[in-house]
């Protein structure tokens, strides 16, 4: 159980996380949805502390993270693996060795180190690509050497920052996959947080919608199959119908059309594909204890 009570976080005068609380079950994959900027990768990195919250209380598993000693932050951290939007790998390790780099620094003996990497690469399919670079893989088995990277210390909390932001949508079905399988079958509470309309539909228990740095509606996403669910938010809304129906005008050049560059009316826009990293998003994966 994932307790958030009375979270704020606060940049300056701008609070991009106001006074949160949500309690998200042991097990269930928690959805939270919104725009850019409402606040869900603060939120997210509130609840393992990457980002210590300006106020309010953080209780995983009945620990209450807020409270805990530096050296007692670092054990508990072991048990929250975090995925993030660009993967983290180190590109000059080898897959177990991105892996073995995490077990590393939770203090797993060196002789247990490469058994338990491949274990983990087992879980999502790709213990016979260990000995590949981050830029031998594709985008999704880069996501998916990230998420061995986070479930190799066998941990009870999955976060997922926009895991499948930066994989085309084919990769994105994979991707989902593996995190559902690996929630039904280790049991493990998972929080994924996403812009993606088409990613809650598929994965998601519970459905968060954040806006402005607040939770502005909650529902299950059972609810959405009932006749007299009515949702309150635009996002609530988009989410009950089956398709977006967009307008789509006729191609820029083609008869009829104003001339100039077609604007992208897509409702999900993700990144490019990409297996590297920056030094400060490998430094944030490694506080994070992955
Ligand atoms: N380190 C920071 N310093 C200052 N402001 C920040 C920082 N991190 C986030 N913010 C601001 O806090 C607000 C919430 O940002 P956050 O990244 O949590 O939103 P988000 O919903 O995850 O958006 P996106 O989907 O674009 O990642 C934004 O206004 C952002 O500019």
């Amino acid at each position: 159980m994932i307790s958030i009570q009375n979270v704020s976080t606060a940049f300056g005068e701008h609070r991009a996380v106001d006074d949160v609380s949500l309690e998200i079950p042991t097990g269930s994959i928690q959805g939270i949805i919104g725009f850019s900027g409402a606040g869900k990768s603060t939120l997210l990195r509130n609840v393992n502390l990457l980002l210590r919250p300006s106020a309010g209380r953080v209780v995983v598993d009945g620990t209450d993270l807020t409270a805990l000693s530096p050296n007692g932050l670092r054990e508990a951290r072991r048990g929250i693996g975090m995925v993030f939007q660009h993967f983290n790998l180190v590109h000059n390790l080898t897959a177990a060795q991105n892996v073995a780099l995490a077990l590393k620094f939770a203090g797993v003996d060196r002789r247990a180190r490469q058994a338990r990497a491949l274990e983990a690469l087992e879980i999502v399919g790709l213990a016979d690509h260990a000995g590949r670079y981050p830029a031998e893989l594709s985008g999704g088995q880069a996501q998916r050497v990230a998420i061995a990277r986070a479930l190799s210390t066998r941990p009870s909390v999955l976060l997922c920052d926009e895991p499948t932001s930066a994989v085309d949508p084919r990769t994105t079905a994979t991707v989902l996959q593996h995190l559902v399988d690996i929630n039904r079958d280790l049991g493990i509470t998972t929080v994924i947080v996403t812009h993606e309309m088409n990613v809650i539909r598929a994965v998601a228990d519970d459905v968060a919608v954040m806006e402005d740095g607040s939770v502005v509606e909650r529902f299950a996403l059972a609810d959405l199959e009932r006749a007299d669910f009515a949702p309150r938010t635009g996002i609530g809304r988009y989410l009950l119908e089956d398709e977006i129906a967009l307008e789509r005008p006729p191609l820029r050049g083609a008869a009829g059309a104003p001339d100039g560059d077609r604007a992208d009316s897509g409702t999900t826009p993700g990144n490019a594909p990409g297996t590297t990293s920056t030094p400060g998003d490998v430094r944030e994966a490694v506080v994070a204890g992955v």
